[in-house]
């Protein structure tokens, strides 16, 4: 249907995309999910990847969304990969639900009960929330209700905004002081002075663009909005802080960083010095992991690759070729990958 031109949500309407996902998430087992996981998570080092975000969104009631999660909480040991997990009950409104039913099935029982299983000791890695506003779906008074509602127990806003349609998301991200914001391709010029100010990173997400053939999100006004302030003379001149991501999913299904790189300098015009910021430090502060994530320098983790190439630039230029040139990754300072 999307090759033929049918929309995102066109698709979801016939029963497609996110919907048809969850009812397979609902049947399967918990220890098929974690294989699947694993095995996913495995293509992603050897493409490069050290660290991973990663979230449920496919169950939309309690048990699933929790069978989700513990999926995740058990995976971290079973690869060398860091996840810092993340909760989308909010991913989509069930059939047969509303959005107003669905947000207080997330806000009344979904949160509270992972409050309790983190009380427990339960579901370490999970750091934080995700809603997908987005007109049709969660609107931008039920997002800020969720959101609100994980940053009470702690979690840390991280959401889709303005992916489709201009809802006015973002501005209500800043205003929570929300961490991240995802997609952004339809963000709107207050939108980017808003998110430079609150210090939300915008985490683009290139392949989802491509094959939703979406026109790709302003990545140099958001990047330059710095320059323009810094030449403005103006106290504050940061610019908004652009991190990427892969973005795998059911609807993009890439798994490799050095791809999305790539996507990211041609169609969003970043340089490769660019990318590479874009996919390192800044992804890693988009999960907290800022200062000690994301950079090679003392007192930082030692997350990183080898490349066999006459200079680190291939790993972006060869379209697809990336295999043939990381030749080792390292996790925490240990070979974790060697080709
Ligand atoms: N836009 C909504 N969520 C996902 C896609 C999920 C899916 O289609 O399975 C995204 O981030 O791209």
């Amino acid at each position: 249907m999307k090759l033929a031109g049918a929309t995102y949500m066109e698709v979801q309407a016939a029963g497609g995309g996110i919907i048809f996902t969850t009812s397979h998430t609902k049947e399967a087992s918990e220890d098929q999910l974690l294989e699947d996981f694993v095995n996913l998570s495995e293509q992603m080092l050897r493409c490069g990847t050290t660290t991973l975000e990663a979230k449920s969104g496919y169950g939309l009631e309690t048990e699933t969304e929790l069978k989700m999660l513990r999926v995740l909480d058990r995976a971290s040991g079973k690869t060398p990969l860091e996840i810092c997990a993340t909760f989308c009950g909010a991913h989509a409104v069930p059939r047969g639900a509303n959005e107003e039913d669905q947000t207080k099935l997330i806000v009344q029982e979904m949160i509270p009960k992972i409050r309790e299983e983190k009380n427990k000791g339960k579901l370490q890695n999970l750091e934080n929330i995700d809603v997908f506003c987005e007109k049709g779906v969660f609107g931008v008074e039920s997002t800020r209700e969720i959101l609100k509602s994980g940053q009470s127990i702690g979690l840390y806003p991280n959401f889709h905004a303005e992916e489709l349609n201009y809802i006015g998301g973002v501005e209500m991200g800043a205003e929570i002081r929300a961490r991240a914001m995802s997609h952004l391709e339809e963000i709107s010029d207050a939108g980017i002075e808003k998110m430079a100010e609150a210090g939300s990173v915008a985490v683009l997400l290139p392949s989802t663009a491509f094959i939703l053939r979406l026109k790709p999100p302003p990545a140099r006004k958001m990047i330059e909005k710095g320059i323009e302030q810094y030449d403005k003379k103006s106290i504050f001149f940061s610019g908004v802080i652009v991190a990427l991501g892969s973005d795998f999913n059911p609807n993009a299904f890439c798994l490799a960083m050095p791809m999305i790189m790539h996507f990211a300098c041609v169609t969003m015009h970043l340089s490769m010095p660019e990318a590479l910021v874009a996919a390192t430090i800044n992804s890693a502060h988009s999960l907290g992991r800022g200062r000690t994530h994301g950079a090679i320098a003392v007192h930082r983790q030692a997350d990183f690759v080898l490349l066999e190439a006459n200079s680190w630039e291939h790993i972006i230029y060869r379209i697809a070729g990336h295999e043939a040139i990381i030749s080792k990754v390292f996790k925490k300072g240990e070979l974790v990958y060697s080709k």
